[in-house]
């Protein structure tokens, strides 16, 4: 089996996931490296939560090899692996306790576990959990319980826990899913601060829609259907023609300041009674 190559952070070779005879991604070939921010798009069951739940190492791929962090999964304990990345995702919400304090919940993920297991933690846990929450315009919510808030902060509030253990790898899954247009705004502008930070980790970002690509990303994966319809720098693979062939219908493409928006052109006739 090749070695993993240390400078990538995902290295992902022919990999593909199989469940009850269904292949739900792949075969996926794919590198991320240290700099880089990627969105992966695509329609409704086009297999992006299972990749970026390989990327989780929270599943093994059926087939292919799955390199994370210069590490094989397979041949390295996921215990091990898990806490060097990020993780934000519906999934991981709906297991948060409606009890559980903000605050809490962001210094934990230091420990990898939900819910607060111990009586007291570390003054230094407990600043840069602020700080985290901070980062995300989210610390005035420190000491509310994770069921009392809004989508949209509870969005931030997992964001920030990502953060927390200064991951070499963030994965958000869907992170503006939910939101209302300032709360999806909000959410960008701070995607688009974190880019924009050298010392931030490489990062995933899955979504359904263009106009939640922060600015400075760098490259885009689409997937279709389990497969990839494209995949490299941001601006070569965001195209008119590409998201046409991904969800499968002619889409327009405008840019403005450094964000896409898309929508269907107009049939004449179709939808019309
Ligand atoms: N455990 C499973 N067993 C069988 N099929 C599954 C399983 N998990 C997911 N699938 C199917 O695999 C496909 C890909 O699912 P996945 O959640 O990865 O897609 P997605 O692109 O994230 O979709 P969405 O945008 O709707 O969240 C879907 O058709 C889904 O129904």
């Amino acid at each position: 089996m090749a070695q993993p190559d240390p400078d990538l952070l995902i290295e992902f070779d022919d990999v593909l996931l199989r469940r009850g005879g269904n292949t739900l991604v792949g075969p996926v070939s794919w590198k991320v490296e240290l700099d880089e921010k990627w969105v992966i798009l695509g329609p409704n069951g086009a297999g992006k939560t299972s990749l970026l739940r390989i990327a989780a190492a929270e599943v093994h791929p059926t087939s292919g090899t799955a390199h994370l962090l210069a590490e094989t999964l397979g041949r390295v304990d996921v215990n091990e692996l898990r806490p060097r990345i990020g993780l934000s995702s519906s999934a991981l919400a709906s297991r948060v306790p409606a009890d559980e304090r903000v605050s809490d919940l962001v210094v934990s993920a230091g420990y990898a576990v939900l819910g607060r297991w111990r009586e007291r933690y570390d003054d230094l846990d407990t600043e840069r959990a602020i700080e985290m929450l901070e980062s995300l315009g989210a610390e005035h919510l420190a000491e509310r319980t994770f069921g009392t808030l809004s989508e949209g902060e509870r969005k931030r509030v997992l964001i920030a826990r990502a953060l927390m253990t200064d991951p070499e790898l963030l994965l958000l899954d869907e992170p503006a899913a939910g939101l209302d247009l300032g709360g999806r705004e909000d959410l960008v502008a701070r995607l688009t601060d974190l880019a924009a930070d050298p010392d931030s980790p490489a990062t995933v970002l899955v979504t359904h829609h263009v106009e939640e690509i922060p600015p400075g990303f760098t490259h885009a994966m689409l997937l279709g259907d389990g497969a990839v319809v494209a995949q490299g720098l941001l601006d070569d693979v965001v195209t008119a023609e590409n998201l046409s062939t991904t969800f499968q219908q002619e889409i327009l493409l405008d840019r403005a300041d450094d964000r896409f928006f898309a929508r269907r052109a107009r049939t004449p006739g179709r939808h019309r009674r």
